[in-house]
């Protein structure tokens, strides 16, 4: 019975989290857990994620195939599958917020954001003083394959993070515990570097460097 299954009560418990954040505008976002060695559960593609049904999780097959069911799953399944298929995770989590859209859109032309001396880093099991969290920004091609192409790449470890241009971001960790702290980490960054930003701003060209001392003036 897959409705009411350790799998389906911890992706239906992790969708709650983040519907109370409001983080799935306008249907987007999708979440995905291992279902078993063979399968996986993945959210129901273009519904409400605000609300759990049992229409809400599809499982599929490593291959994405629906398993005795009509449910669409989610158009980006592909992104989910290249993680299990690469790493240990077992929960992968992609959202759509304001915060981390602007930050794709800020930082694109580097390919990636970085964040160092931030407490919140530790999260990814950054501990050192010297570490340094980096967040790879690709390309949003519409075509699913191009963009899990652009993606692979970069799924390097059994945690991670990634941010699509213009679209969103992709967390993955071992359990959805896990997938939800570095989720939460990454927008509490995005939302300190934003408001940084904006004060550095305000403060008519006065930049402030990892000591907080002034660096720079217009
Ligand atoms: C309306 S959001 C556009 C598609 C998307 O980016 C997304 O995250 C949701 O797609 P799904 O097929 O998983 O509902
Ligand atoms: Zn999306």
């Amino acid at each position: 019975m897959i409705i009411g299954s350790q799998p389906w009560n911890e992706l239906a418990a992790v969708k709650q989290r983040l519907a109370d954040r409001g983080w799935f505008p306008g249907t987007s976002g999708n979440l995905a857990v291992r279902y078993d060695s063979d399968s996986l559960l993945v959210t129901t593609s273009g519904i409400n994620k605000y609300d759990t049904t049992d229409d809400s999780f599809v499982h599929v097959t490593n291959n994405g195939e629906p398993i005795d069911t009509s449910l669409r799953p989610s158009l980006e399944t592909l992104l989910h599958l290249q993680i299990f298929e690469k790493t240990n995770a077992g929960c992968s989590l992609h959202v759509h917020t304001v915060n981390n859209n602007v930050i794709s859109s800020v930082y694109k032309a580097h390919g990636n954001i970085r964040f160092k001396n931030q407490e919140l880093i530790k999260a990814f099991g950054l501990w050192e003083e010297t570490d340094e969290l980096v967040i790879p920004i690709i390309d949003n091609p519409a075509d699913i394959p191009t963009l899990a192409a652009l993606f692979e790449p970069h799924i390097r470890g059994d945690k991670g993070a990634m941010l699509i241009w213009n679209h969103g971001i992709n967390v993955w960790g071992k359990d959805a515990a896990e997938a939800f702290k570095l989720l939460e980490a990454a927008e509490f960054l995005f939302d300190y570097q934003l408001k940084l930003n904006q004060a550095n701003y305000y403060n008519r060209g006065v930049y402030l460097n990892d000591n907080n001392k002034i660096t720079a003036k217009w």
